[in-house]
């Protein structure tokens, strides 16, 4: 086989995957738009969305700056050499990294040193079958850090919050997957798609959930029975009312897939895995001798550009409050959940490695008064040494919720940027300190780096790129005030009222 072929073929594939969303995936976000009402904080939201796929597009940048972890799906015909492969994907994946395609993002779980090229034990995953056919197949997804961890597994029977008892039955399975939409809420970048798998063992379930993603998301089931399950949740997940990025809204998921298999007597796991809206996966076919890609896969149908959506976004836009840090507790005081902000000057990244760090040491900068973003970007350093950054949306605040409160307290910080909301213990803090809590658009990696004007310095770096202080400069960073100093949360507010329509769902659907 020509092996630099194919290295490059596995190139255009992980950069691809990381830039353009594909086709269904664009299908499917484009009917969630239409079906939000003008003005709404969904609304806004989702152009922000449809904006970032655009520029992402334009720019062959990482469509989000969590590049996930890659996994690999490889069917070959037989004889072909499969090792040849795997070391290919490995010098593919070293170079899309240094080309800012992909963010460096493989820790060693013991020592937390970051490999900086994206290998390590056991990553990328890649996985091998045998097929008949002459060429080979390649598929590969992205899957993000904050979506992975609001995959969910049951074992039935159990009890659901909202739903009561869920059997050994098709009914029991239909009250897990509600739960597992209601239980993302907004963490993993809804609105979201997910596969799930039922039986299996613990190990084997999530692997067939994940292999649901692989399917097109518009695909039909052959299997009556999850077909009609699968309609079932797509016509009612979006009832729970959570919408894009947990803010309340009509659309909550873009996709179910479902896959069974047989199981052992005493164990019955239904296995979800979560995708957000950023659902990076796509798929090539190469030819066994030329290594060349003969046809992209998941590519049907005409390609929906957004470019056209950004004309409608500025008169949807609502009033916004300008804050320029340092931020005083006056100004933040004045600030309501809903309140739309825009953010001049300065601000720094911090998240699980810094927010560790500065529970028990000093900060290498002074906070007092100052804006904090929870954010991993993908950065990238020119030839006079100076650094740039390629992509840095929102990661999950709810990681920092041990430490947050006490951070703001400690060094005077008034703001903090995030996505997906924070727990009591960060809202009794925001209101006692003074202090607010915004969320950023989980996902819009490209939209926010455009805001970016430079990186004025970093700290830190020994936790790696994504987990170093950079000291960002931003100019009209806009995000939405989720919590204030008031006692008020739309993160609590849209979950407990996701619960009581969850609980609409409790009655037996299927028997
Ligand atoms: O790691 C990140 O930058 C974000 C992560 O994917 C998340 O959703 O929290
Ligand atoms: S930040 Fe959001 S869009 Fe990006 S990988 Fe994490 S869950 Fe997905």
């Amino acid at each position: 086989m020509n092996i630099e072929a194919l290295e490059n073929s596995l190139y255009e594939l992980i950069v691809e995957t990381s830039t353009n969303l594909p086709k269904d995936v664009r299908r499917a976000i484009r009917k969630a738009k239409a079906q939000e009402n003008a003005g709404t904080r969904a609304a806004m939201s989702l152009a922000t969305i449809t904006q970032n796929i655009q520029m992402a597009d334009e720019k062959v940048s990482p469509i989000c700056q969590d590049t996930g972890l890659p996994t690999f799906k490889i069917k070959t015909p037989i004889g072909v050499n499969q090792l040849e492969i795997s070391k290919a994907i490995k010098r593919a994946m070293v170079r899309a990294t240094v080309d800012g395609k992909m963010r460096p993002n493989s820790v060693d779980s013991i020592t937390g040193e970051n490999s900086g090229d994206n290998l390590g034990e056991g990553l990328p995953v890649i996985k091998y079958e045998q097929w008949e056919k002459d060429d080979i197949d390649i598929r590969l997804i992205l899957k993000g850090g904050g979506c992975e961890n609001k995959n969910i597994q049951y074992s039935l029977p159990c009890e659901l919050d909202g739903l009561g008892r869920a059997g050994r039955d098709l009914d029991g399975i239909r009250k897990c997957i509600m739960h597992s939409v209601y239980q993302a809420q907004g963490q993993g970048c809804s609105a979201g798609f997910i596969g799930v798998g039922i039986g299996g063992d613990r190990s084997s379930g999530y692997d067939l959930a994940k292999a649901q993603l692989f399917r097109s998301s518009e695909d039909v089931n052959p299997n009556e029975d999850l077909r009609k399950l699968e309609e079932y949740v797509m016509d009612h997940a979006n009832e729970l009312g959570i919408g894009t990025m947990g803010f309340g809204g009509e659309t909550t998921l873009l996709g179910c897939k479902v896959g069974v298999m047989h199981r052992i007597p005493a164990s019955f796991f239904v296995s979800v895995a979560y995708n957000c809206w950023a659902f990076r996966r796509l798929g090539i076919t190469v030819g066994a001798e030329s290594g060349e890609i003969q046809e992209w896969l998941y590519q049907e149908g005409d390609k929906i550009s957004f470019a056209d959506d950004q004309a409608e976004t500025p008169d949807e836009k609502p009033e916004v409050v300008r804050l320029t840090a340092p931020i005083s507790e006056e100004q933040i005081r004045t600030l309501k959940v809903g309140d739309v902000v825009q953010i001049d000057g300065m601000m720094y990244t911090g998240r699980d490695a810094i927010h560790k760090y500065l529970s028990d040491h000093d900060s290498p900068v002074d906070l007092n008064g100052q804006v904090i973003y929870h954010c991993g970007p993908v950065m990238m350093k020119d030839e006079e040494g100076n650094w740039h950054v390629k992509a840095a949306g929102p990661t999950t605040s709810i990681r920092e919720e041990p430490y947050q409160g006490d951070i703001m307290k400690k060094f005077g910080i008034r703001a903090v940027i995030g996505k997906g909301g924070m727990g009591p213990k960060t809202l009794k803090a925001l209101e006692e300190h003074g202090g607010v809590y915004l969320n950023a658009i989980g996902g819009a990696a490209q939209y926010y780096a455009d805001c970016i004007q430079g990186v004025e310095g970093v700290d830190l770096m020994q936790f790696g790129v994504p987990e170093a202080m950079w000291h960002l400069r931003v100019k009209g960073f806009t995000a939405v005030v989720t919590m204030d100093s008031h006692g008020n949360s739309l993160h609590k507010d849209v979950d407990q009222s996701s619960l009581e329509k969850l609980s609409r769902f409790k009655e037996p659907v299927f028997r």
